[in-house]
């Protein structure tokens, strides 16, 4: 099997790999993550995780390397990570008590052949409605600062997910089925 390298320093996506029981090795290279105008969150994030991806297989001979991205798109607004406190209450402000969509993105490339394989895929998440203490005390934790849309599902925001619609694990940050059929046709086979 060729080496599996995964080109993401988030500790979401490495632990969700490695629940596969596949080995791989982590490296992670500086990709510029400003977003763009005018294009498609789903344009947005699979251009991205090709970048990521790219930037890390550009280095190598040989092996897959796994890219993603997540972002999450409400009321037509693309958000990110809050850049502070403010930002995250903001944030969470305009996710309340409603449905918004959450896109990653995911590249797989071959560094031996330059093959490269993008997709993305889309989950519903309904939070509740949250009152402004709340949203405060939330932040507080200090948990949304390095996730999009400023909240983490797997995390304490759990209390206000009231529904979610597709792929959990896409949520988290790498939608784990989709990625298996992706590596699938690479030649990987997890189970
Ligand atoms: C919505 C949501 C996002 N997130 C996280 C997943 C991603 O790590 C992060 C989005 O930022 P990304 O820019 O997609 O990823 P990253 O900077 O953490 O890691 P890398 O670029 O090295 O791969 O938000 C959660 O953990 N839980 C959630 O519920």
């Amino acid at each position: 099997m060729q080496p599996i390298i995964l080109a993401s320093a988030s500790p979401r996506r490495q632990e969700l790999l490695a629940n596969l029981g596949i080995d791989f090795v982590i490296r992670v290279s500086e990709v510029d993550e400003t977003l763009e105008e005018h294009i498609s969150p789903a344009q947005q994030v699979e251009r991205l995780a090709e970048r990521k991806a790219a930037a890390v297989a550009v280095d190598i001979q040989d092996g897959l390397v796994i890219g993603a991205d997540t972002l999450v798109f409400n009321a037509g607004q693309v958000l990110g990570k809050p850049i502070n406190r403010e930002d995250a209450v903001k944030m969470i402000e305009t996710l309340q008590g409603k449905s918004h969509e959450v896109f990653t993105g995911i590249a797989v490339i071959d560094a031996a052949t330059g093959q490269a394989v993008v997709t993305h895929q889309a989950t519903a998440v309904r939070f509740k409605s949250m009152t402004r203490e709340q949203i405060e005390r939330y932040v507080n934790t200090g948990e949304p600062m390095d996730k999009a849309g400023g909240y983490a599902v797997q995390g304490k925001a759990s209390v206000f997910i009231d529904s979610i619609r597709g792929c959990y694990y896409n949520v988290v940050g790498l939608p784990v089925s989709k990625l298996a059929d992706v590596l699938r046709r690479f030649g990987v086979e997890i189970i």
